[in-house]
This record gives structure tokens, C-alpha cells and sequence, in this order.
């Protein structure tokens, strides 16, 4: 007797990321109501399963959704409007100027769903933002369909979005409040960074994300110079004065975290803290090479994001998969450090881990959210094919990306997004802002 499904689909190459380093070959995985129900071979699935839906992909592979584990997505409307800066250039000359005169809540809402359409396109599922206006941003990402851990921003300065840091607490837990049991979206609390917030600040975030059950969202450790000034003024280490503080916990998830000595691990380690590491960004504002050969050592759970389209300027994961191995041979000089494998591990399970989400998304298990994603490798550059993950990470683009779906729901079908918002309506809202921009 068959069981039924919704979804039977049959790949080339399944890479389930749990177990470890598995590549399965011409398995299926069956879904029903959202959730992954079975993985197993495909002679043995068509006997157990019958199908509202067969979905064949014969010269495909697998992959769990990629979850970008730090992104400002609104920040999309601001790709290319400086280059080649400095962070603290970057931010100061041209980024904050242009945010103070722009950002809206129809900037973010707009911003957003642009940043939706690249990711999904792109095969990200899931994603990590941190932006003003959080309730726009939760409207777009509801609307694109994606699973997103929207941040209440804090900031010790005034904003056209809110005055002081307890007006920045106040909206973004009511959008937490409004968004309360929405099957894919949740929140996080978002201190920008330790030169932006003050202690005070850190402390009612640490109060606020254990009452309320919170991830924290926070730059660190991004630049040198950071490190230098935190020095100066409060006499340690960002880390340090954030331990100091008791803000660090299994809820902290450290962006960029470049600039660490082997306290600074330990105490990431201690805490049981993980790092969003983002490679293209640390690159591109020459911030330095972050550690994470040494943080995966010492057992720091690592996610990749991509951080903004201003300072990347793609949202783009399988290039950050791609940056990140290559980068952390570079920073060892060790050309075994994170194979491909391992990159395509932070790119999935390892974000989920640190947002806390491991036990729904981040790998193709019974039980999971079927947030999936395909790549069609039958291209000559993909030929010969010894090792799928190997072509994932070091050939593939995501114009390789054939297939996403989110929940079960098929979001991406043979190359062609099926969003919610169409192309045109997109590019009408993006040639709006431009304008507004430029002037
Ligand atoms: C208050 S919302 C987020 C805030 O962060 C700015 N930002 C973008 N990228 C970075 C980065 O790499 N380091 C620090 N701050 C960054 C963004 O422009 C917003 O103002
Ligand atoms: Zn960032």
C-alpha cells in the first residue's frame, strides 16, 4: 500500500549536509505539508510514495535552502553608490548621509523585496536582516514568500526611524508583536555594533533577548581599528567589555568577527557565541581575513552572510561559499583548510544553528521544513562531475540554480521565479527610487 505525498523529488545527487560529507546518488525526498517525510532511494521511493506532484531531476543536485546569516537587504537600493571604501569611509561619507536622507518605511519595504527576488533566486531560504524599520522589512519578506529572522535595530543616535535607543526597542518589539506566529518569519534583536551602542543600551538588549527568548545580532571585530578605539575608550576588547557586560551567550551571533586573538575565540568558544562570517564584505572593505579555521576548531558554530548589496554587492551565497574556501587558505596559508564540504555547511546548517533554527531548517532530514534548492550541473563546465560539492562550491554560480522551493512551495521552477511580485512591478518600484536617489 502507497503512502501519499504532495511532492516526490527525484535527484541525481542528494547532499543532505547531515550526515557530514554524504552524497547520496539518484535518491528522491518526499514531502508532505511543508516537511521533509522521507529521504531514500528512488527505486524504493516509488514504490512507497505515490504523488500529487513528481518532480525529475535527472543531471541535478540537492542541497538544503542557503541561509544567509547576515544581510541588510534594503541596502539593495543602495548597491553601487559607493565603492571602494573603507568601512568607516564607507559608512561615514557616504552610506550614513545617503540613509538619513532616504530611508523610509516604504525604502526598506521596496529594498527588501528586491533583496528577496536575488536571494530566492539565488537559492537563499532563509535570511538573517538587520535594518531600520523592521516592520517593512518583515511585510516584504512575508510577501517574497521568504524565511527571514528580522532585527530590531538599536542605535545610541537619533534616526528618522526612531530617537534614542529605547524608541529604536519599542518599534521593533511591536513588529515582533504584530509578526508573533507567522509560520516564517521571526526576530532577532540587533545592536549595530559596539562603537554605536552604549553599555547601557547592551544591557536592557541582554535583558530584553532572555526574557523574550531573542537571538542578538551584532557587528564585531570588523576592522582594526575597532579594536584599537575600543581600547582607548573603554580599556579592553569590544569581546571583552561585551563579556564584561554579560551580553555574550548561545544567542549572540557575532558579525564579521575579523579581528580576534586567541582570547577573543575562547571567550566566543566559552559562550558558546557563533559568527556570521561574511567574506565578499570583509574583502571589499579590506577589513581583514577572519579566523574561521581556528573558530571551527575551537567548535564556534559558523554561518556565511553576504551583509549588504552596498558593500558586497551581490546577495549571493554560492559566491560566499566560494570566497570563503579560498579566502581561508589564503589566511592559512593551508590549502586544506575548509574544503567544500565545509563551506557548504556553514552556508547552511551552520547559520541555521546560530539563529536556533537547526531543528527545523539547514539540512534534508526527516521531520525538517523542505526548504530546498537545485542546481542543474549538466553544463560542460560542469562535466565531468567526480564530487557534486566540489562543482557547488568552486564552478557553480546561482545561474546554475534551477529549482527553490520554501516550505514545499515551489518558489523557483526550472530557472523561473514564481514570486508573489513580478519582475516588472519590481524594476517599476527600484527605477523609482533610483530617481529619487539621484537627486
Ligand atoms: C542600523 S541598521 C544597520 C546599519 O549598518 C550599516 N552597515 C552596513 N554594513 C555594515 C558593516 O559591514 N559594518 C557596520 N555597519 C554596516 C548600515 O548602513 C546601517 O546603517
Ligand atoms: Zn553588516
Amino acid at each position: 500500500m502507497s503512502e501519499a505525498v504532495d511532492l516526490l523529488i527525484n535527484a541525481r545527487w542528494i547532499v543532505p549536509v547531515e550526515p557530514r560529507d554524504a552524497v547520496l546518488a539518484d535518491h528522491a525526498v518526499a514531502i508532505r505539508g511543508g516537511r521533509i517525510v522521507d529521504l531514500l532511494g528512488q527505486d524504493e521511493a516509488r514504490t512507497r510514495y505515490v504523488a500529487d506532484e513528481v518532480v525529475e531531476l535527472p543531471r541535478h543536485l540537492l542541497i538544503p535552502g542557503l541561509v544567509n546569516l547576515h544581510t541588510h537587504a534594503a541596502m539593495s537600493l543602495l548597491r553601487g553608490i559607493a565603492d571602494d571604501l573603507p568601512l568607516m569611509r564607507w559608512l561615514e561619507e557616504a552610506i550614513w548621509p545617503a540613509e538619513s536622507r532616504h530611508v523610509s518605511a516604504a525604502f526598506v519595504r521596496d529594498g527588501t523585496l528586491l533583496a528577496a527576488a536575488e536571494m530566492i533566486r539565488g537559492g537563499i531560504t532563509t535570511c538573517s536582516d538587520m535594518y531600520f524599520h523592521p516592520e517593512a522589512a518583515a511585510e516584504a519578506f512575508a510577501a517574497a514568500g521568504m524565511r527571514a529572522v528580522v532585527g530590531a535595530v538599536v542605535l545610541e543616535f537619533p534616526t528618522s526611524y526612531a530617537s534614542d535607543p529605547e524608541d529604536y526597542l519599542r518599534k521593533g518589539l511591536a513588529a515582533r508583536d504584530r509578526w508573533q506566529g507567522h509560520p516564517r518569519l521571526g526576530f532577532s534583536i540587533a545592536p549595530h555594533a559596539p562603537y554605536t551602542v552604549s553599555d547601557d543600551s547592551f544591557h536592557q538588549v541582554q535583558t530584553l533577548a532572555d526574557e523574550l527568548g531573542l537571538p542578538i545580532h551584532v557587528h564585531i571585530h570588523e576592522t582594526a581599528q575597532e579594536i584599537a578605539d575600543s581600547l582607548a575608550v573603554h580599556g579592553c576588547r569590544p569581546l571583552a567589555r561585551l563579556a564584561r557586560l554579560g551580553v555574550l551567550g548561545s544567542n549572540l551571533i557575532g558579525v564579521h568577527a575579523v579581528h580576534l586573538d586567541e582570547a577573543d575565540i575562547e571567550l566566543l568558544a566559552r559562550h558558546g557565541c557563533s559568527v556570521a562570517h561574511c567574506p565578499t564584505s570583509n574583502m571589499k572593505l579590506a577589513s581583514g581575513i577572519a579566523p574561521v579555521p581556528r573558530l571551527l576548531a575551537a567548535g564556534v558554530p559558523v554561518g556565511l552572510g553576504t551583509d549588504g548589496a552596498a558593500s558586497n554587492n551581490r546577495l549571493d551565497l554560492l559566491q560566499e561559499m566560494r570566497h570563503a574556501a579560498l579566502l581561508a587558505k589564503v589566511g592559512s596559508l593551508d590549502a586544506t583548510a575548509v574544503p567544500a564540504h565545509a563551506a557548504l555547511r556553514m552556508a547552511t546548517l551552520g547559520g541555521a544553528r546560530a539563529l536556533g533554527m537547526d531543528d527545523r531548517i539547514g539540512s534534508i532530514e526527516k521531520g525538517k521544513c523542505a526548504d530546498l534548492c537545485a542546481l542543474d550541473l549538466s553544463a560542460p563546465q560542469c562535466r565531468p562531475c567526480f564530487d557534486p560539492v566540489s562543482h557547488l562550491v568552486y564552478v557553480c554560480g546561482r545561474e546554475n540554480v534551477s529549482h527553490v522551493w520554501i516550505d514545499g512551495e515551489t518558489r523557483v521552477d526550472k530557472g523561473v521565479s514564481l514570486l508573489h511580485i513580478n519582475d516588472t512591478e519590481l524594476l517599476r518600484l527600484v527605477s523609482m527610487w533610483q530617481t529619487k536617489l539621484g537627486n
